[in-house]
């Protein structure tokens, strides 16, 4: 499991070893990580090391610190270095000298040397940073930003908010970030994600408390979660999702959730709703019914709502149902939060940030500037699992660590592809899987999925589908 703890939480972890360490300790390993990174960067097979032009952005504090003493290790090594200080009584004293000591300078002319640079490292703000940056260091930000050169943040990207991905101003965007300790949540939820390029973790051998505040499925951990077949197993025993969605108007809706229910390990599919004919054209292993969810047969788990329409009939008796629910699509705006609070066993509810704004109260927009605040207040609200999907998928559940998904692409940003998601998640559902485990290794595996349906193309939602199986094989192949 990759996690991420918040700012209080690393502050404490920094403090216990700090007590323990020779003073200036944990900075001398955060910058020498932070130099052996920015050498790769620059191409150090290659010896390019020498000569490169680096600037460094230098706040007040210790991430500033940060960036002056690798500064000096690559200055030391050859690199022309000059520091950008923005406020040249307050940065970091003996960063400075170690800087000028190793032969690096301080700038005197930031936009030209800015413009010269071949990688820049922004050591503004790290987790000390507060609100937007402020005028001077957005001007900066704004510079590095634009210019050619490769920019490596220190620590996190300044400007973004470090707890929850929020990205309220100005901020740096970074080709590379290198982080010390463990990821901040900022490194995992957009808006800020994009921000910070392709992560690197630097081990500083910070002790950090058992449980996350972010976590995230790797390979092995969706490996032990998915379900197989024993030898004693059967259809039954494998589990029966349920799915009751489409309409007249939309059939496809049903066809694209069996397709991903269908490759989500329970061992068969019940279909209920008008578009039976249209499912068994193209998958004729599924079990239709014509009559309400409750008189189709036993299911260990029901996913109502994808193109539903307006049938609130078939979402009342399907939240009758005493095993699991997932909710989504039409369903989310026919299922009243009341009725869903009452259920005693466990739903799921999986909505894209313009249902959830609608869930909330809220817009649209302010939902995807703040994930992390959004899922877990929709989850605390309905006493239920959320799924909220988008560039950044978030699972969260009341009394839960929230998970963030750690595959995807946007290329699965097409039409019907959350149908394959809500059909994956409830087979995974029966099949045995709690809701959070379900939602997180669907998605797991849906962005697998994608990118691997996708190569760096166009897709729909039907080759999400297939790609479901070869996901599979890969995770469990790790
Ligand atoms: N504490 C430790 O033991 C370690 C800390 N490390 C580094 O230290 C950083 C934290 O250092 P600090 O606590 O000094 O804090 P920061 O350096 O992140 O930021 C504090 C400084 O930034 C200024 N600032 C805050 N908000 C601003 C804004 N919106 N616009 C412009 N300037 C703003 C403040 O005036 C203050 O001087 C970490 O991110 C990491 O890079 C690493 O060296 C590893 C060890
Ligand atoms: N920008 C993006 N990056 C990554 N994944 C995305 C992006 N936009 C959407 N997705 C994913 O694509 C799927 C779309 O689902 P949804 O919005 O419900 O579409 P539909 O209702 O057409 O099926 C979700 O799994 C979502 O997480
Ligand atoms: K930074």
């Amino acid at each position: 499991m990759r996690t991420a703890f918040v700012v209080e939480t690393v502050r404490a972890a920094e403090r216990e070893l700090m007590a323990r360490l020779p003073e200036g300790a944990l900075m001398q390993r955060a910058a020498a990580g932070l130099a052996a990174a920015c050498a790769e960067f620059l191409g150090q097979s290659r010896g390019k090391v020498y000569g490169s032009r680096v600037v460094l952005l230098v706040g007040s504090g210790d991430n500033g610190g940060d960036a002056l003493y690798a500064g000096a290790r690559l200055a030391r090594r050859g690199a022309g270095v000059a520091a950008v200080l923005l406020a040249p009584e307050r940065a970091h004293a003996g960063g400075l000298r170690a800087l000028l000591a190793a032969g690096g300078r301080v700038s005197t002319a930031p936009e030209r040397d800015i413009a010269d640079a071949r990688l820049i490292l922004d050591g503004i703000v790290g987790i000390g940073g507060k609100g937007g940056l402020r005028p001077d260091a957005a001007r900066l930000a704004a510079l590095a930003s634009d210019s050619r050169a490769f920019v490596v943040a220190v620590d996190l990207p300044s400007g973004v908010e470090a707890d929850t991905g929020e990205v309220r101003g100005p901020a740096v965007r970074a080709d590379a970030t290198v982080t010390f300790g463990t990821y901040k949540p900022c490194l995992l939820v957009d808006p800020a994600r994009e921000l910070a390029g392709a992560v690197r973790l630097v081990d500083i051998g910070l002790e950090l408390p058992a449980a996350a505040d972010l976590e995230a499925l790797q390979y092995a951990d969706v490996a032990e979660l998915l379900p197989v077949p024993g030898a004693e197993s059967d259809k039954y025993r494998r589990g029966v999702v349920g799915i009751a969605a489409g309409s007249a108007r939309y059939p496809g809706a049903a066809v694209l959730a069996v397709a991903g229910a269908l490759r989500g390990g329970a061992g068969a599919v019940r279909y209920v709703g008008p578009a039976a004919d249209a499912v068994i054209d193209r998958f004729p292993e599924t079990l239709v019914h014509a009559g309400p969810p409750s008189k189709a047969g036993r299911v260990q788990a029901w996913v109502v709502g994808p193109g539903l329409g307006d049938d609130a009939d078939r979402v009342r008796d399907v939240l009758a149902a005493d095993v699991p629910v997932l909710i989504d699509a039409d369903g989310l705006r026919l299922a009243a939060r009341a009725t869903v609070r009452a259920r005693t066993a466990p739903t799921l509810l999986t909505p894209h940030a313009g249902e959830a704004a609608a869930l909330l109260g809220a817009d649209r927009a302010e939902v995807e500037a703040s994930r992390l605040p959004a899922v877990r207040r929709l989850a605390e609200s309905y006493g239920a699992t959320v799924l909220l999907k988008g560039s950044t998928t978030l699972i969260a559940a009341p009394g839960r660590v929230v998970r963030v998904n750690p595959t995807g692409t946007s290329w699965l940003a097409t039409a019907g592809s959350g149908d394959v998601l809500s059909g994956l998640a409830g087979s995974l559902l029966a099949a045995g899987l709690d809701t959070v485990d379900a939602a997180s290794t669907a998605a797991f595996l849906h962005g697998l999925a994608g990118r691997l349906a996708a190569w760096g193309g166009p897709i729909g939602a039907q080759d999400v589908a297939e790609g479901v199986r070869g996901a599979w094989r890969e995770a469990t192949r790790a």
